[in-house]
């Protein structure tokens, strides 16, 4: 399998009035290509830090973590962004959608963005497809006020997926929603695994999301080890 994120001796730790408190110290964690990850550990216990570090979203402290070969603190400031932007998708709890635009609107907001230089039909045809797959068409014209918690997850995982990305990184995706709606949002999610090509990994304190996933990686046993995780296949 080929890593697509390689942590190597990485550490982690936020300075607050001159104090260092570390998350984590010296873990070693590959993420390869295709695969679809969930990770447990206590509150507190790093894992949102893992995905914003995999997801270029914060630095670490010390160590090494490469993409797809290549160490992550050799590229630009503006490649990084780049990469962030089309080739990384991220699903968050509290859906972080912007609550004066619509459905589409917040969908097409990575294109928006992104440095493919689509035609503004183009776009809203990419964005109906996705919207399409999420199961909410009919609703994109919507505000985020008039969806189920539900509805609007299918909708962040839209705006995640608009740019087909190749890693995917939920923090707690269903730990706003009820049961059922989140057994739905696991069932999307492993749909969109199947149909793309795509690294999935979410963090989770929701014991079933692990039977929807191919390894399970715990925070105690990496932190603990300093890897290789302790991994399990289902
Ligand atoms: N930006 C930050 N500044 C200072 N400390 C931070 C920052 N982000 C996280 N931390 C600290 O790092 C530690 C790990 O936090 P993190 O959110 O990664 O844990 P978590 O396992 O995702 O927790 P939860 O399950 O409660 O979401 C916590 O002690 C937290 O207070």
């Amino acid at each position: 399998m080929k890593a697509l994120i390689e942590m190597q001796n990485v550490s982690k730790s936020f300075v607050d009035r001159n104090i260092d408190s570390p998350v984590f110290e010296n873990v070693n964690l590959t993420l390869n290509h295709r695969d679809f990850v969930s990770i447990y550990g206590r509150s507190g216990s790093g894992k949102s830090t893992l995905l914003h570090l995999a997801g270029l979203v914060e630095h670490p402290t010390s160590g090494i973590i490469k993409l797809n070969g290549r160490q992550i603190n050799e590229l630009k400031e503006s490649e990084y962004a780049r990469i962030r932007n089309e080739n990384i998708g991220f699903v968050y709890q509290d859906f972080k959608l912007i609550n004066d635009m619509t459905v589409l609107e917040n969908v097409e907001i990575p294109l928006a963005l992104s440095k493919a230089k689509l035609t503004k039909s183009q776009r809203r045809e990419r964005c109906l497809s996705i919207i399409k797959e999420v199961e909410l068409l009919g609703k994109e014209n919507a505000y985020p006020s008039q969806l189920s918690g539900g509805q609007k997850q299918r909708t962040a995982i839209a705006r995640a997926l608009v740019n087909n990305p190749t890693l995917l990184l939920a923090d707690e995706p269903t730990g706003n929603l009820d049961f059922q709606s989140a057994e739905n949002i696991m069932k999307l999610l492993s749909k969109m695994y199947e149909k793309g090509n795509m690294t999935i990994v979410i963090a989770t304190h929701d014991d079933y999301v692990q039977q929807y996933t191919t390894k399970t990686i715990r925070m105690e046993n990496l932190v603990r080890e300093g890897g290789p995780f302790e991994e399990s296949v289902l």
